[in-house]
């Protein structure tokens, strides 16, 4: 428990409030300002989950930057982590291009994706853009060559395809918060995150073909499964832009909150997140995953299955008998049914 939390559960004892208090003011605060409640019950007082565990904070977290990574210091991205909570935050920052991405920062994400997904304080990540125009508006069209997008080494990459896959199979939660526009590359980035949270100035959509470029990848595939055939077809070969809230009703984003409420709300889902049981996230991913990614999908979630039994007393008879140049008395674990 964050050293935060402790000092809220203290002061509220002190003040004398119970987890009740803090579960009714949080929904009349969620209320008032139109974002979403954590708890829903059948008579509108708090439930036994809502008693136990009380209301998610609210509160602002402090982030702390994180200038180096994989020895290479950040230019295109900043990089944080929330001091005593286990959220990391990816910001894309190149405002001045609606955040629109080159070689040098797909690079720069990843490895601020790897530092997450290796850091065990780390529960969850927040992929945003900077400023309040754009999330991210794609590939920089103008570093875009023959073959690919060019980079200070003089090669054209696609690189972003194995950003996508990277944040797809990383087995923490990814956050999308999303301001502004989220168009073309930027709007397969937030598709391929976890959840999207988006304020009510965003906007979405694929730009591809009007540029002349396209993702027959997760940018189309997976779209379909969010919106369904015929939405995914209007969003690609119109190559529209849609609201926040045509958004929301489509299947494209989790909620819309008021854009002040950006972060506040983003923090509220983190949090509920982290409350839960990591490994049971991390299997559901990849079972979601699995669903859609054939044989690689097979792959990640048969790689999470052994990854349980590799911690089992069974697993380890296994290698102990090994080691110790024994049969494995495999007869002790039960068959269960
Ligand atoms: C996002 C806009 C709608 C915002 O419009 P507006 O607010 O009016 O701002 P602008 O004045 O247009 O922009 C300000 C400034 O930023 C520059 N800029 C914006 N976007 C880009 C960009 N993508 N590339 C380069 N520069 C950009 C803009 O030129 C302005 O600069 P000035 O110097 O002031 O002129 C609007 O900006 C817009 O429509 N942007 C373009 C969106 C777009 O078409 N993006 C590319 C889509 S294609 C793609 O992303 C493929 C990426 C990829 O690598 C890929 C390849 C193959 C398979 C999959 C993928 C994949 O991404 O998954």
């Amino acid at each position: 428990m964050s050293a935060q939390r402790r000092l809220q559960i203290l002061s509220n004892h002190l003040l004398g409030r119970t987890s009740e208090d803090l579960v009714s003011r949080q929904a009349t605060a969620a209320n008032n300002s139109d974002v979403s409640a954590s708890y829903a019950s059948v008579d509108g007082k708090p439930n036994s989950y809502g008693r136990v565990h009380g209301a998610v904070s609210r509160e602002p977290t402090n982030w702390r930057r994180i200038p180096i990574v994989s020895r290479e210091e950040l230019t295109d991205v900043i990089y944080e982590k929330a001091i005593g909570e286990g959220i990391a935050k990816i910001t894309i920052n190149r405002p001045e291009r609606r955040n629109a991405f080159r070689p040098r920062t797909v690079q720069e994400m990843s490895w601020c994706f790897g530092d997450a997904r290796d850091d065990p304080e780390v529960g969850v990540i927040i992929l945003t853009g900077a400023g309040d125009l754009a999330f991210c508006s794609g590939g920089d069209q103008s570093v875009r060559g023959q073959g690919g997008y060019v980079g200070a080494d003089g090669i054209a990459r696609l690189n972003v395809l194995d950003l996508q896959i990277q944040i797809r199979r990383l087995p923490k939660p990814v956050v999308a918060m999303v301001a502004g526009y989220a168009v073309g590359g930027g709007h397969i980035l937030h598709m391929i995150c976890d959840l999207t949270i988006a304020a009510d100035n965003a906007v979405f959509g694929q730009t591809g073909p009007k540029v002349g470029s396209f993702d027959a990848g997760y940018g189309s595939t997976h779209m379909a499964r969010l919106v369904g055939q015929k939405k995914a077809r209007e969003m690609w070969f119109l190559a529209r832009l849609y609201d926040a809230h045509e958004a929301h009703r489509m299947g494209l984003v989790n909620t819309v909150v008021p854009l002040d409420k950006l972060e506040e709300e983003t923090l509220v889902w983190c949090r509920e997140m982290l409350r839960n049981s990591p490994t049971a996230l991390r299997l559901l991913k990849s079972a979601l995953n699995a669903a859609e990614d054939g044989q690689a999908g097979i792959q990640e979630l048969g790689g999470n299955a052994t990854l349980l039994f590799y911690q089992s007393e069974e697993g380890n008879e296994g290698r102990q008998a090994y080691l110790e140049k024994r049969a494995p008395n495999f007869s002790k674990f039960k068959r269960l049914p």
